[in-house]
């Protein structure tokens, strides 16, 4: 190891059995981290500072302001830049001993496995169902251990999936895959998405430089992965706002009956048959693009500046929501609290104008008023929402 690695690396290797085998490990690992956004920068950051041989970043998304608040390699002045090498950039500065790899490409079913081929171990930093079935069926086909986190709202998850149980045995035993745990994806409309539902920087933060621990102790063989130790597969949850924060889960074996990991050779005809989208219940429809769409009860913006004095608006986003900016005309009532009873807030014969941020909760509140009403075309929502509002009448309006 070169003399100047000795004094960067020396706080870890004097940790107890780290050592310099340790930090060697560390050196020789490659290391794959899909999705440089809120967990793969925390988890990019630290691997690259701990000195991981070769880190690849897989990243085909561009680097924008709303990003900054939690992806942490990310700056202000790179905005515009493919994620993977805005990272890369960050990582040298860091550390430039080590070898960053970008790769800015979405991974899918055609290139996951010979990329994957190249690499030790996987981390998933991604924030969709369908790259995550992939990953893993992907990690299952060749014996590449997961390292798997996911965080919205306050809360999060960090799993290893795919764990081989005896590190010192040649003896393949290994822990439950992705399609183990969580055989039928979530229903499409449980799928809340960062954009949609927030979430913390601190909270992507905690649950990426987990990963990032989890990679580091299971190269360096520490802990629960030590080669004399046998792994116990958990799943661990975090919730910033709960009381305990963390808990731990102890996971079953393997499910026999498992597509992916429980016959031989059906990881990889899963991977080959790339039917993830569709798996997952079909593309997500672009929310500006259902905001757009009109029909008899929808109006334009436009429409509603002419009509906006005196007319009944309701504005069905969350109270949060509400409070970061609103027209002055607008009432707030949240799609949850309508949907209880729409009757409640229908103003006797004044037409209303239901709006939210897209355009799209504003479709199911009208559609829930309209319904509860006798389908009267008194109600009507607003299209393409805020956004539209902000893009075409009014530019000072904040968009968030
Ligand atoms: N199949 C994929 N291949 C490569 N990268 C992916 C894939 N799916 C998701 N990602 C990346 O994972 C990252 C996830 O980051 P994060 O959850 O912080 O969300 P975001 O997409 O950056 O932000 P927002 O949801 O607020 O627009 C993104 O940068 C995204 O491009
Ligand atoms: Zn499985």
């Amino acid at each position: 190891m070169p003399l100047e690695d000795y004094k960067r690396y020396g706080r870890q290797m004097i940790s107890e059995n780290f050592g310099l085998p340790g930090q060697l490990r560390l050196r020789s690992a490659r290391v794959l981290v899909v999705g440089a956004g809120g967990l793969g920068c925390p988890a990019l950051q630290y691997l690259a500072a701990a000195g991981i041989g070769m880190i690849g970043v897989v990243d085909p998304d561009q680097v924008d302001i709303s990003n900054l608040q939690r992806q942490v390699l990310h700056t202000t002045a790179r905005e515009g830049w493919p994620k993977a090498l805005s990272a890369k950039a960050a990582m040298e500065a860091i550390n430039p001993a080590i070898q960053v790899i970008p790769h800015i490409i979405f991974l899918n079913s055609s290139n996951a496995l010979p990329l994957f081929a190249s690499y030790d171990l996987i981390l998933d930093c991604t924030d969709n169902p369908q790259t995550r079935y992939l990953i893993s069926d992907a990690c299952v086909a060749l014996g590449k251990p997961l390292i798997s986190g996911a965080a919205i709202r306050y809360d999060g998850q960090l799993c290893v999936y795919n764990l081989p149980l005896r590190l010192a045995d040649s003896e393949d035993e290994r822990g439950p895959c992705y399609r183990c745990l969580w055989p039928v994806p979530p229903k499409q409309e449980e799928v809340g998405t960062c954009e949609e539902v927030g979430v913390l920087g601190t909270v992507t933060g905690v649950i990426g430089v987990l990963q990032a621990q989890a990679a580091i102790q299971l190269l360096a063989g520490l802990g629960p992965y030590a080669p004399e130790e046998k792994a116990v597969p958990t799943l661990l949850t975090y919730s910033a706002l709960g009381n305990p924060m963390f808990r731990s889960l102890k996971l079953r074996p393997r499910r026999k009956d498992c597509l992916a990991c429980g016959r031989e050779g059906g990881a990889r005809e899963l991977v080959e048959e790339g039917d993830y989208v569709a798996f997952c219940g079909g593309a997500r429809e672009d929310l500006e693009e259902t905001g757009r769409r009109t029909g008899e009860t929808r109006v334009e913006v436009q429409e509603l500046q002419r009509r906006r004095e005196g007319a009944v608006i309701l504005d069905v986003r969350s109270k949060e929501e509400f409070s970061i900016c609103h027209l002055p005309e607008a009432s707030n009532v949240p799609l949850k609290t309508l949907l209880r009873d729409p009757l409640a807030y229908i103003p006797p014969g004044r037409d209303m104008y239901v709006l939210c941020k897209l355009g799209n909760d504003s479709q199911v509140a009208a559609h829930a008023l309209r319904t509860a009403l006798g389908n009267s075309a008194q109600v009507k929502d607003v299209v393409g929402g805020l956004r539209a509002w902000s893009k075409e009448i009014d530019i000072t309006f904040p968009m968030y």
